[in-house]
């Protein structure tokens, strides 16, 4: 899998690969010229007191050295360049691909592990890549280079290098090999920690509320502790590994003192070969040691990559129509054809047999139960989801046959959880129509009963709105998110409860406001208070995701008991709180 993404997303950066290659072998050519020529200086120049020599020679090692800096500097800058654009563009895919995702597959991955891909993991790999753009050509040149100077220089000591070599592969393979498992488990602990830390932030009043702050910080602990023992795991793995080089380096380095000294007591090598042999043995190791540093991370990256890819090739459950097909024009009749929902892994379809036709100009109002299967309902409109049975259609086109894009730039949606973007009012005002001006904006806001509110704001227009519209109350977030499906003027708007929120007053204008704005649009209205659908042309009464009734008001009052039932319910509860 690592090698998949690499090759996928290095592929724009060939030519600066190349470049790189090449300002690293230029570079190791330097390091490994310069131990042979101060090994010519010790044995031609130093030995036989030759001044023009040493001077000539050591001219020469600063040139060497000088281009050596140079060209490290420039594959240096290469390989950062390389990394960094690498990762820009991982995360733009994954971002992109989320983007695709219907709400099944956020809700499958979760949205801190999609958070953690995105951020940790890509970063597990970038790093990889700089070490790579680093090492990978320097490392196996400098090992071979190494070994073919080394032996130029003395070739009866090459059963210790390559003894050396085996031992370090070996141990390193070895050690690696247990770090694999270990690493893959710390990427979920990682999971597992954003997890609990997002549910906390989210959730922070109700934990409050509920005075659970214990019971929080020690679920906290829990999953801060099953990362620290996964780490600790890694970590003395990790800490084993410098060790075993460091003591293969200094054994073989004792052993070519050892044998050399010998052999220059013997007179069969001079003091400067030695010198040479002995830097090009470091050398090696060097290499060795910094190949072995990289293979460390390639396990925690393989791991990562294993998690990027597991997104990128995820295919959305709701996609792009192969053959887009187009109304001739859009009206908004919206019809359900014997449509059946079923979610993944339910073991039932949350909605069944529902036949029902919206027109233009119509308001379609969606009663029922709590789960009886509303919101699924409307959002089988906008694709969030796709049914398992039956048709959505509008204009006499499948939804699933429309242009995603131009499907939904033709809805106007207000979830029943209200969501702002971080920016100003008149930013969020203008998600679904840039192009809106400030008077459209003030419009919109007086039909959702929202003017007073923003005109008290610091700034109105221009003030500022958190993430998520947490320094807004809920029914004025509400009343902006309606205000905010207004600006884009769609031709079928889909109401998510998205009037619970506003007192019962508030509610009554709104609709009055609402009516002539909403005149030609087909219009869906999820709602619990009979008040706020009454004056619907049709009312669908969902139960256990069937329909049991539909009609006006006046008809399903007097033969739905299922609405029957709701109205009285609903009247008891008024006749209850007024006593
Ligand atoms: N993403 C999902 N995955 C699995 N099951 C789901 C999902 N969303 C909803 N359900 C289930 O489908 C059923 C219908 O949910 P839905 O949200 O459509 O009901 P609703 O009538 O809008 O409820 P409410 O009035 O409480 O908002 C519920 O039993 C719910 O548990």
């Amino acid at each position: 899998m690592l090698l998949g993404l690499l090759r996928r997303h290095l592929r724009p950066f060939l030519g600066l690969l190349g470049a790189l290659a090449a300002a690293q072998l230029a570079s190791v050519v330097c390091q490994l010229y310069l131990p042979s020529l101060n090994a010519d200086i010790l044995d031609k120049g130093v030995a036989r007191g030759d001044t023009t020599y040493i001077w000539h020679l050591g001219g020469w090692m600063l040139a060497i050295t000088v281009v050596q800096v140079g060209a490290a500097i420039t594959a240096a800058f290469f390989g950062s360049t390389i990394a960094m654009s690498f990762g820009r563009d991982v995360r733009g895919a994954i971002f992109a691909q989320v983007s695709r995702f219907s709400a099944r597959e956020v809700n499958e991955f979760g949205a801190p592990t999609l958070i953690t891909r995105n951020t940790n993991d890509v970063q597990q790999v970038q790093l990889v890549v700089l070490m790579a753009c680093t090492l990978m050509v320097s490392a196996p040149i400098m090992m071979v280079g190494g070994i073919f100077m080394a032996l130029r220089e003395d070739a009866p000591l090459a059963p210790l290098m390559v003894a050396a070599m085996v031992v370090l592969g070996i141990a390193v393979g070895l050690i690696v090999r247990r770090m694999i498992p270990g690493f893959r488990l710390m990427q979920k602990r990682v999971d597992g920690v954003n997890r609990v830390m997002r549910e906390h932030l989210s959730g922070v009043r109700v934990i409050r509320a509920f005075v659970r702050e214990p019971y929080e910080k020690e679920r906290f602990a829990v999953a801060n502790d099953e990362l620290t023992q996964a780490s600790i795991r890694v970590g003395r793995l990790m800490a084993a590994l410098f060790p075993t080089v460091f003591m293969v380096m200094n054994v073989s380095t004792v052993g070519v003192w050892w044998f050399g000294g010998h052999q220059v007591d013997a007179g069969t090598i001079q003091i400067g070969s030695l010198t040479a042999y002995m830097t090009y043995l470091i050398q090696i190791l060097m290499s060795v040691m910094m190949a072995t540093f990289m293979v460390m991370m390639v396990p925690r990256a393989a791991v990562a990559a294993e998690r990027i890819e597991g997104v990128l090739r995820t295919e959305p459950s709701v996609h792009p129509p192969a053959h887009v097909v187009e109304p001739e024009q859009i009206r908004g009749v919206v019809r359900f054809e014997d449509v059946e929902m079923q979610y993944p892994g339910a073991d039932k379809p949350v909605l069944c047999g529902v036949d029902l036709v919206a027109h233009p100009g119509q308001t379609v109002a969606i009663i029922g139960s709590t789960g009886s299967g509303k919101s699924t309902l409307i959002s089988l409109v906008a694709r969030l989801f796709d049914t398992t049975h039956g048709t959505v259609s509008i204009d006499g086109v499948d939804v699933r046959d429309m242009d995603p894009d131009k499907l939904w730039g033709h809805l106007g949606i207000v979830p029943q959880r209200p969501y702002l973007f971080s920016g100003t009012v008149a930013s969020n005002m203008r998600y679904g129509n840039p192009d809106a001006t400030d008077e459209q904006i003030w419009d919109a806001l007086a039909i959702a009963q929202a003017t007073g509110f923003v005109r008290g704001l610091d700034g109105q227009l221009e003030a500022p709105v958190n993430q998520g519209g947490t320094n807004l109350s809920g029914g004025q977030r509400q009343r902006l998110c309606i205000a905010r499906a207004l600006v884009a003027h769609p031709r079928i708007y889909l109401f998510d409860d998205a009037f619970s929120a506003l007192d019962l007053s508030t509610d009554r204008r709104l609709r009055t406001a609402l009516a002539p704005h909403v005149r030609d649009a087909t219009v869906f209205v999820v709602a619990q208070r009979i008040s706020t659908i009454a004056d619907a042309d049709q009312i669908v009464v969902l139960d256990g995701g069937r329909m049991v009734g539909i009609g006006t008001h006046e008809e399903l009052a007097q033969n739905c008991p299922t609405y029957q039932e709701i109205v009285e319910s609903q009247r008891a509860e008024k006749v209850g709180s007024v006593a």
